[in-house]
């Protein structure tokens, strides 16, 4: 029997390739239950292919290149395959045209840190598209790209000459801090929950002008917000160390492993969008650099960051005092949407960071779900082009709210036993949360899975785990 050498690509992330040796029997006077049978065959075999050298668990429809899809008993098809003929598997997704893989048309790098991650098909096609934004040279996605309104989330996007605020989008300075605290790992979720309810009103405790100068920022018209978390897809969770990778490191951090964690995922609340606002004229039309445009923004949109992370400092302060306790220590702060200007002698660069952290500054944590360990991740200190020294946020979504919305409801039930079931986690923790929709649309399993993400990064030398956090009680609670 004749052996055909096929390319097997993922149809979602073309860049992930293996050649196989399939066999290949002659058809031609074959009756129809014959072909039928060989092509359900070869079929087979592809998905198992795809599974084992692809690692794309869920494969299930197989494309020739040009679209059509191998099934039933197409004797044409059967004879369209031909020798070094690309073969693209599917997870179930629609077919989503060829690719070439690692450039565009511009030849601009991209890069996708994608091998154990599922990436959808939108998000890889949008990231693409930056490539023809004006100035761009490097594009990455992280493995928790997923698909944005406009721009993906989890990307990178390196400019030469100019930049795109809308690149960082609204949550200008969005991100996570960790802080310890004196509170034993023992916490009780439920009592825990109970005490840290209706925090989300403005802080009326102090002085937020005082709160602010301590960053040198300057009153703003927002600062009504600053102290609250903000939309459902941040939060404030008490964390514990559940698995120590490497103990000396931990030591040296200063984390005692018998005391819980607060981790504090918020952004500038409504001054983001402020900012977004009155500088960006539309999406794809880029400031200039240099220009006075540019430095206005940039002025801005540090402020901005400024803003953020005393904002995540103030939800800290609040969230620990109805506990009775203070946040100890500040163990990171890493912004996750910002735009980073590098300059040296011969030229400067703008890093548009949209859902990604930097990997140049030290220790990040990698958060999963409500349901899920976070990840504390050391990131290699050397310079890591291929990534533009950049890192996943988080997991990433798999299913937009709009989906979840639709979908879930109807299987977890409205009973309140139902909603109880969803307020809970398998890992023993609970959300402080009292709105339904927002429980389906935060549900852990419209997040990707945070430990093959980080696989990923490891295996793409980003950096290396030092220990797994269990979530206790996570704070979430309004949508602006
Ligand atoms: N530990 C938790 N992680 C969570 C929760 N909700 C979301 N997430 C993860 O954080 C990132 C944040 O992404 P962003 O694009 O909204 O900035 C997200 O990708 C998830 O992986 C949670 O309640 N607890
Ligand atoms: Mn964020």
């Amino acid at each position: 029997m004749p052996s055909l050498r096929l390319t097997l690509a993922k149809n979602s992330n073309q860049q992930q390739r293996t050649v196989v040796l399939v066999s290949i029997p002659d058809l031609t006077n074959a009756s129809c239950s014959i072909v039928t049978k060989e092509m359900t065959q070869f079929r087979q075999r592809i998905i198992q292919f795809a599974k084992t050298k692809l690692r794309l668990t869920r494969a299930c429809r197989v494309f020739l290149a040009d679209g059509t899809e191998v099934w039933g008993h197409d004797l044409d098809l059967w004879r369209r395959l031909e020798n070094d003929g690309v073969i693209l598997v599917s997870a179930g997704e629609d077919y989503i045209g060829t690719q070439k893989p690692q450039t565009n048309t511009n030849d601009i790098p991209v890069t996708i840190l994608a091998h154990h991650v599922e990436i959808d098909p939108l998000a890889t096609s949008q990231l693409k598209a930056l490539c023809n934004l004006d100035g761009v040279v490097r594009v990455v996605g992280m493995p928790d790209l997923h698909p944005g309104n406009r721009f993906p989330i989890g990307a990178v996007v390196v400019s030469e000459g100019c930049a795109y605020p809308a690149l960082v989008g609204s949550d200008v300075g969005c991100g996570m801090s960790l802080f310890t605290t004196s509170l034993g790992c023992n916490l009780s979720p439920e009592k825990t929950a109970q005490k840290i309810r209706d925090i989300e009103g403005p802080w009326l405790d102090g002085c937020t002008i005082d709160w602010l100068a301590e960053a040198n920022v300057s009153p703003t018209a927002f600062d009504d917000q600053l102290g609250t978390v903000g939309a459902g897809n941040h939060f404030a969770e008490i964390q514990v160390v559940e698995h120590v990778e490497d103990e000396g490191m931990l030591r040296d951090l200063g984390i005692d492993v018998g005391k819980a964690l607060l981790l504090v995922h918020s952004g500038s609340r409504a001054l983001g969008p402020s900012i977004l606002a009155k500088h960006a004229s539309a999406p794809t039309v880029p400031l200039n650099y240099p220009s006075s445009e540019l430095t206005a923004y940039l002025s801005d949109h540090n402020m901005a960051m400024r803003w953020a992370s005393r904002n995540r400092d103030l939800i800290a302060q609040r969230l620990l005092s109805r506990l009775n306790t203070n946040p100890e220590r500040k163990l990171l702060d890493m912004c996750h949407n910002w735009m980073e200007m590098v300059s040296t002698d011969t030229q400067t660069q703008f890093i548009h960071r949209k859902g990604a952290a930097p990997s140049d500054r030290g220790l990040c944590v990698i958060p999963g779900s409500r349901g899920s360990f976070s990840y504390l991740f050391l990131p290699n200190p050397t310079a890591q082009p291929h990534t533009a020294n950049s890192l996943a946020h988080g997991a990433g979504r798999t299913t937009t709210r709009k989906k979840a919305l639709a979908s879930l409801p109807s299987k977890y039930g409205k009973t309140p036993q139902a909603m109880e079931g969803l307020r809970r986690t398998h890992l023993g923790s609970v959300v402080v949360c009292d709105e339904k929709d927002l429980l389906y649309e935060e549900a852990p399993e419209c997040y990707k899975e945070v430990d093959s993400v980080v696989k990923d990064l490891v295996e793409a030398n980003v950096g290396r785990v030092i220990a797994t956090l269990r979530p206790v009680v996570t704070y979430k609670v309004r949508k602006m």
